[in-house]
């Protein structure tokens, strides 16, 4: 047999529009920005990936417009004319060339992953050692930013059997505020629901060992990423003080982070996300530490699209327990998609394709309308 070689890669940014205005600490989202890979091989296959962030730089080390730049310039030419089908060699390769850029990594090993699998007759799940569930519970954002419409989009939600965890986005209004939020809406929905909050970084520790107590207090199961991923003894201080379980996320830009983290006892839970560890095969390394280190495990999100989505499920169902389910709703945020295949979402379970590759392909009409030009 032949090898197929990496012929061409192609960087497209689509701008899709979300439901509603999606407000996090650092940035009011009123679209979603995604950056899809196509990598052509030289046997007819195609491989897609993506890599997503949320705001600009307002979010990550990496934009867009960087991550399209970098793919481009320092990705592709070190890509092209590799074997295809050999993606631990061509990954090494990039690990030689090239620091962090974890989001354009993630976005090249999907899409080399998606084409070994079509290639292979096999779903991604199976290249990454075989699926043990075909479906994971997802949790929704409530970041409408008003108290009353989060409550009825929650009662909405629980109707329609999609969530039953729900995830706050809070840190940019002013502290006490904030907790009358929260504890509002987890006396709305009592038993019914799984409350959860991501600060993104913004409280300082003086606020945090206030905010935690509160919120551990009134209910609430998970603090995320409550102080700056720069102060780590504030964070072993807080993870050790915290009535609720501490998630570290904005921490975790990369594996070697994921180790530090758990030999400094800074989280008992992980956010996995490909993106932030360079693809669905690195964030399994990442799951590995925290396993081995008893920290326990969450699918996150950078809210991608359905690409990115499915990649980061067929590495989740790989796992042996993911203790506080996924938040792999980013599809659900968006009004278009650019895939023929949406996933699909049931009895508040993302069903994961068990079809070659990650089990979808692009709409190319639609790709046209959204692409920038
Ligand atoms: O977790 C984050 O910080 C980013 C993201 C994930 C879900 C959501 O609403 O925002
Ligand atoms: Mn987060």
């Amino acid at each position: 047999m032949t090898n197929a070689l990496i012929e061409r890669l192609e960087s497209i940014i689509v701008d899709l529009p979300t439901i509603r205005p999606h407000k996090l600490a650092m940035h009011t989202m009123q679209k979603q920005t995604l950056v899809i890979l196509r990598v052509r091989c030289s046997d007819g296959i195609e491989g897609i990936g993506e890599a997503t962030t949320i705001g600009g730089l307002a979010y990550g080390n990496e934009s867009p417009e960087s991550i399209k730049a970098n793919l481009d310039a320092h990705f592709a030419p070190l890509l092209i004319g590799q074997d295809a089908s050999n993606i631990n060699a061509a990954m090494q390769r990039l690990d030689k060339a090239i620091k962090g850029n974890t989001f354009a990594r993630s976005a090249v090993e999907t899409a080399l992953l998606d084409a070994q699998g079509k290639r292979l007759g096999l779903a991604v799940s199976e290249l990454l050692g075989g699926r043990v569930r075909d479906s994971l519970e997802v949790a929704w954002t409530l970041a409408s930013g008003d108290t009353a419409r989060d409550i009825e989009e929650a009662e909405r939600m629980l109707d329609l059997r999609r969530h039953r965890i729900f995830k706050l986005k809070i840190g940019a209004n002013p502290l006490e505020q904030d907790l009358k939020h929260v504890v509002a809406i987890k006396r709305a929905l009592g038993d019914r629901a799984s409350v959860r909050v991501d600060v993104n970084q913004y409280w300082d520790e003086s606020q945090a060992i206030r905010g935690c107590q509160v919120l551990g207090e009134n209910g609430i199961d998970l603090i995320e990423q409550p102080i700056s991923r720069i102060n780590r003894s504030g964070q072993v201080r807080l993870n050790q003080r915290s009535p609720a379980p501490i998630m570290a996320d904005e921490s975790i830009e990369s594996v070697e982070d994921a180790f530090s983290l758990a030999a400094d006892g800074a989280a008992s839970i992980f956010a996995l996300k490909i993106a932030k560890n360079g693809g669905p095969r690195a964030v399994l390394r990442t799951a590995q530490i925290a396993e081995a280190a008893g920290i326990a495990l969450y699918g996150g999100t950078m809210l991608e699209g359905a690409v990115g989505t499915l990649a980061s499920a067929h590495a989740f169902v790989t796992l042996n327990k993911l203790t506080w389910h996924t938040e792999l709703f980013g599809p659900l945020l968006l009004t278009e998609e650019i895939v023929a295949e949406a996933p699909v979402y049931r009895d508040f379970q993302l069903l994961v394709p068990n079809a070659p590759g990650l089990g979808l392909s692009l709409d190319e009409e639609r790709l046209k309308r959204f692409r920038r030009p």
